[in-house]
């Protein structure tokens, strides 16, 4: 069955000619319609159309090109991302693109690490959640119109994770009403915020209030760092960047000091803290309430996790037709590498993957927006939940997006290596995402602490009625029973496979509780007993992550079914879904076994299973990366463009290569040529 309509995507960047006829022939042989189930991924066809107008217009855009980045310097880079934020301004203006949807659509077409990221991601997000209505009056119109440049200003250069260690502190001056901030250590100093280094004027800080020599604990403070005239720091400010990365070189990221700089009271945000005139402080409703923003972002990441990945994906998936090595046979033609069984177990898990995150970012999201429903009404209830959740979410997706580019990149062979496939560049530019707004490990620790915590209850209570993802933490039966999946058949059924995730996850929330009281009988206190167990609640957190996952996915499949999409979406959804629940069991399989859920009873049917929807998946691979519906541009990647022309591609944009300027080599004169033509 071919796509039920044309996407409406220019092919910008490759070379233009016919398209690869292996390609072509691919999406021939779909089996489901394409166009339905890329309106499905983004939320509908208008929804869908819309996009595609912003994506063709920043296609089209020279201002917003890629293809020379690889030959631009580091300042080059971010001067160039410079240039692109003030012409997104001018496009929001150009064609009336006000609403935050919108400025989100156009943003994520550009596709960049944009010097503003931080204002829209954090710094406006963080005067919404912590301002009081006054301030969020004064300081929102100026930050959403670009009259001031935010970012936050968390992290030090000796403390990140451990945020009640922060150094900078903020004194109240009753005398004047002021907070006087300062940076009283070298580790004190601000360290990584994004944009901070050159581009913002104004920040939100993380700072310990200080109260007649009373601590009361960190609280974010608005602070100008440079001026709005010349955009010189002010007075007692020494800002900059932090230097070279691993990649991110559009990003200044920043260091900053304080030398007793002095704001007004009302630039402490205080939406749920206060520090009156007089000094009096009111402690917030809930002690993590000023956390909130990190919250958010971390939701947002699990968002951006499958769009991340789906992009290596494509671009692999569609090399790899293009691709042939070997025939099987002398004198047959070459194979297309995808045909491999090897090439399609490396891809396909993470194709089926990438759908499975993008149900994961629905879910999230929608928790997120019940959450914040209840901070307005002052009930922080959800707030445990919703922390635990997104910090185990963000860190198990963004761990297997980060190795699953690199899977990716390496699948391209040689070409892969090339800057020009656009896959070292994700894969550099992804990978922070382990570890800022948190580092994964430290995050899983929450997880796995909130876990334990409700497990106790649980066992202590037997009858307690445990929230949705983590009821299963209510039934310790479950332990006895056992994986009855002795067929290929029987794998494919959700609830057995949803049974594994369940079982694993809670024998290893149990072995970690039984190990704690263990440590303690052994004389430990918890403190130190919570230390010996670290690496297995590690484990804990990502079981209970895989089991949320495959939970969203199966139910999303079920929802679509209710609500009448067609057959051969369904089929292709439930395969990826079967994918991605038995590739899992098969990459931890010693979990399964170690305590003996499993035998190799039932591991021969899996793998066999697997097997099978390997070869099941193959005729749509195309098809099914094509749904993501991604342009040339937004991929930035000579293996992935849509028509296929991938040598075409990479011939032509070799030639950009400076070193190609001139016929003989810069320094030849210098250094070859003595050589060369040295007597012997
Ligand atoms: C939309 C536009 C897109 C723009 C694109 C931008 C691109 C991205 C750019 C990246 C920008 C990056 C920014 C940053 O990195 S900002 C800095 C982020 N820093 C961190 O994430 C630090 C991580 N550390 C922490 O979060 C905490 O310190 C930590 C959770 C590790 C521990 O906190 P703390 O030591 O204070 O607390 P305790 O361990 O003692 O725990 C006490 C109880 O509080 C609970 N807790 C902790 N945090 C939270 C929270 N956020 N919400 C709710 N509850 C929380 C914790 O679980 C304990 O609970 P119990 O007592 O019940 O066990
Ligand atoms: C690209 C990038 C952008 C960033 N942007 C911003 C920004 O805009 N604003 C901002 O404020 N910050 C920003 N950060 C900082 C980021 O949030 C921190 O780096 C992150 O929170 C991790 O903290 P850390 O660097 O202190 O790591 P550390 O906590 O020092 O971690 C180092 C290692 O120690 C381990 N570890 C730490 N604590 C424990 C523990 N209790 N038990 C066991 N192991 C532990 C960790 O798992 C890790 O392996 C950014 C960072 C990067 C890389």
């Amino acid at each position: 069955m071919s796509s039920s309509s044309k996407p409406n995507l220019p092919v910008t960047n490759a070379v233009n000619g016919p398209p690869n006829a292996d390609l072509v022939r691919e999406r021939g042989a779909a089996s489901f319609p394409v166009r339905d189930l890329t309106y499905l991924v983004y939320g509908g066809q208008e929804r869908t159309e819309h996009l595609e107008r912003i994506a063709n217009m920043v296609a089209s855009d020279p201002v917003f090109r890629k293809t020379d980045r690889f030959f631009l310097s580091r300042t080059e880079q971010y001067r160039r991302s410079l240039e692109k934020v003030r012409h997104y301004k001018e496009l929001i203006a150009k064609h009336n693109l006000h609403s935050e949807l919108d400025q989100q659509d156009l943003r994520q077409a550009i596709d960049e690490d944009l010097p503003i990221g931080l204002h829209v991601g954090m710094f406006i997000p963080t005067i919404v959640g912590q301002g009081t209505d006054e301030q969020q009056k004064k300081w929102l119109p100026l930050a959403r119109a670009y009259k001031i440049i935010g970012t936050y200003a968390q992290t030090e250069l000796g403390h990140g994770s451990f945020i009640r260690g922060l150094e900078t502190v903020a004194t109240y001056d009753k005398s004047t009403q002021e907070f006087v901030l300062n940076s009283p250590t070298l580790t004190a100093t601000k360290w990584w915020p994004g944009a901070l280094g050159k581009t913002s004027t104004h920040c939100v800080v993380f700072a310990r209030l200080v109260i007649s020599d009373r601590e009361c604990g960190v609280h974010p403070f608005m602070v100008q760092l440079r001026s709005l005239e010349n955009h010189e720091p002010l007075k007692g400010i020494t800002v900059g960047d932090i230097g070279p990365k691993f990649a991110y070189e559009t990003m200044d990221n920043g260091f900053l000091r304080f030398d007793h700089v002095r704001i007004p009271r009302d630039h402490m945000l205080m939406r749920f803290a206060q520090v009156a005139a007089d000094g009096t402080y009111s402690t917030p409703p809930h002690s993590k309430v000023s956390y909130a923003t990190m919250v958010f972002m971390r939701a947002y990441i699990i968002g951006t996790a499958s769009s991340t990945l789906a992009k290596a994906v494509t671009i692999a998936v569609r090399y790899s037709c293009v691709r042939k090595q070997f025939p099987l046979r002398s004198g047959e033609p070459e194979q297309q590498i995808l045909n491999y069984q090897n090439q399609q177990a490396a891809l396909f898990p993470l194709l089926a993957t990438a759908y499975a995150f993008h149900f994961t970012g629905n879910y999230i999201r929608q928790m997120y927006s019940d959450f914040v429903r209840g901070m307005r009404a002052q009930d922080f209830s959800v707030l445990p939940e919703m922390h635990a959740t997104s910090a185990g979410l963000k860190s198990l997706t963004t761990w297997i997006a980060s190795a699953g580019i690199e899977t990716c990149r390496a699948s391209c062979g040689g070409h892969g290596y090339s800057k020009l496939s656009g896959l070292p560049s994700l894969y550099a530019n992804y990978i922070p995402a382990c570890t800022y707004e948190g580092d994964n490990t430290v995050m899983c620790f929450q997880l796995a602490r909130y876990l334990l915590k409700l497990y106790g209850k649980a066992q202590a209570k037997p009858g307690l009625r445990l929230p949705g993802n983590v009821s299963y933490l209510e039934k310790s039966t479950l332990l006895d029973e056992r994986c009855d999946a002795s067929t290929e058949e029987l794998w494919l059924d959700p609830a057995r496979q949803l049974h594994a995730y369940r079982n694993r996850a809670l024998r290893l929330v149990a072995n970690c509780a039984n190990r704690l009281v263990a440590e303690m009988q052994k004389g430990k206190d918890e403190v130190l007993a919570v230390e010996a167990i670290k690496s297995d609640m590690v484990k804990v957190a990502k079981a209970h992550s895989y089991y949320v996952v495959l939970n969203n996915f199966v139910n999303a499949i079920e929802q679509l079914r209710a609500s009448g999409t067609s057959t051969p979406i369904l089929r292709v959804l439930k395969t990826l879904c079967d994918l991605f629940a038995l590739h899992f069991i098969q990459a931890d399989l010693g979990d399964f076994l170690e305590y003996g859920y499993l035998s190799s009873l039932h591991t021969e049917p899996l793998h066999a299973q697997i097997r099978r929807l390997l070869e099941a998946i193959r005729p749509d691979a195309v098809a099914l990366v094509d749904a993501f519906n991604f342009t040339d541009h937004a991929l930035g990647s000579a293996l992935g463009v849509h028509n296929g022309r991938v040598y075409e591609t990479l011939f032509e944009w070799a030639q950009q290569e400076p070193l190609n300027k001139t016929q003989v080599a810069p320094g030849y004169h210098e250094y070859i040529k003595p050589f060369l033509l040295a007597k012997m």
